[in-house]
């Protein structure tokens, strides 16, 4: 469905994006995503065909979004970061107008407006003027606009910017269900969100992509996968040394504490887990324990452990 190859975009002599490939299949739910000013923004906008590239290419359904572009974009539905919005206008009436600015006509436009307005919960909004709305409902009218022409592709830019954590799981569900019918492209900064809704996910730093690849398997590749948390009480060279021993360990950390229990991370090579060897030599040792945990490592971590500066 999107098919990027060496996507690249400089501002003057600053490089946004560098040589950006990736594949988004037909009916996948792909989350985009990467650290503030990574060019998560200015991809989304060459592919949407607002932005014209420095070089490289990109196809969406097969067509070339910069040498045929209408056809390419009658394909996508687009929400910006900031949606922008006719603020003296209603919520249906708005969305009348943008479905025959996207060309449909007649009964189409009642119908698409009428399926757009229940997709995304916007039934009994629809005859409030849209200055009137809170940011929560300003988002989804962004969404119904971006369905409204029932594009293969949705291309979500932050769909869930500035919400509170409420309105964040509606719009959540609604990109679950979307995800049903479409093909979804949606950069976040929740990367919950992406845990749950994404198929597949492309992670972005500096312009270049430093992951792509299905939420479970970034997740079980990580470093952090076989960290394993131990609150334990002893001389800390002697367990140090030991842990050190363990089959599997790759190194232990002892973390700052002021309780009198010894705080361990230990690093663990992936897929591995050490928490029986540990109890068993702690009892062997006389030492006692208060915590012994398995982190279990997220998106987040990955995120962090990917892009992190420090
Ligand atoms: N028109 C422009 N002129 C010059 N630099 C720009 C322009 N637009 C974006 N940039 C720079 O390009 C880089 C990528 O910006 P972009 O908005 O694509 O990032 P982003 O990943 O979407 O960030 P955010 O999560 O903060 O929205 C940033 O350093 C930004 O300052």
């Amino acid at each position: 469905m999107i098919d990027l190859h060496n996507l690249t975009k400089r501002y003057g002599r600053f490089t946004a994006v560098k040589d950006l490939s990736f594949h988004v299949g037909k009916g996948q739910v792909v989350g985009f995503l990467g650290p503030n000013g990574a060019g998560k923004t200015t991809t989304l906008r060459m592919l949407t065909g607002y932005l014209p590239p420095t070089s490289g290419t990109a196809t969406i359904a097969g067509h070339d979004i910069f040498k045929d572009s209408i056809k390419a974009r009658r394909n996508i539905g687009y929400m910006p970061e900031n949606v922008p919005l006719y603020d003296d206008m209603r919520v249906r009436e708005y969305l009348r107008f943008r479905a025959q600015i996207k060309g449909l006509r007649g009964r189409d436009v009642r119908n698409h407006v009428g399926e757009a307005l229940e997709m995304c919960g916007l039934q009994h909004m629809r005859r409030r003027m849209i200055k009137t709305l809170s940011k929560g409902y300003r988002q989804r009218v962004g969404l119904a606009d971006a369905l409204i022409n029932q594009p293969e592709l949705l291309i979500l830019d932050e769909p869930t910017n500035g919400l509170d954590p409420n309105q964040i799981r509606s719009i959540r569900k609604l990109i679950k269900r979307l995800g049903e019918k479409h093909t979804v492209l949606v950069s976040t900064h929740i990367l919950s969100e992406v845990e749950m809704v994404a198929d597949h996910v492309v992670i972005i730093d500096s312009g270049q992509i430093k992951a792509s690849d299905t939420p479970v398997n970034l997740i079980k590749n990580m470093r952090a996968a076989g960290k394993v948390s131990l609150e334990i009480r002893g001389d800390r060279d002697t367990i140090q040394a030991a842990l050190e021993r363990l089959e599997h360990v790759k190194k232990v950390i002892t973390e700052p504490s002021d309780d009198g229990w010894i705080h361990f991370s230990i690093l663990c090579e992936s897929g591995t887990d050490t928490r029986e060897r540990i109890a068993e030599m702690a009892s062997q040792y006389g030492w006692p324990i208060r915590t012994l945990h398995r982190h279990q490592a997220t998106l987040e971590d990955v995120f962090v452990e990917l892009t992190r500066r420090d």
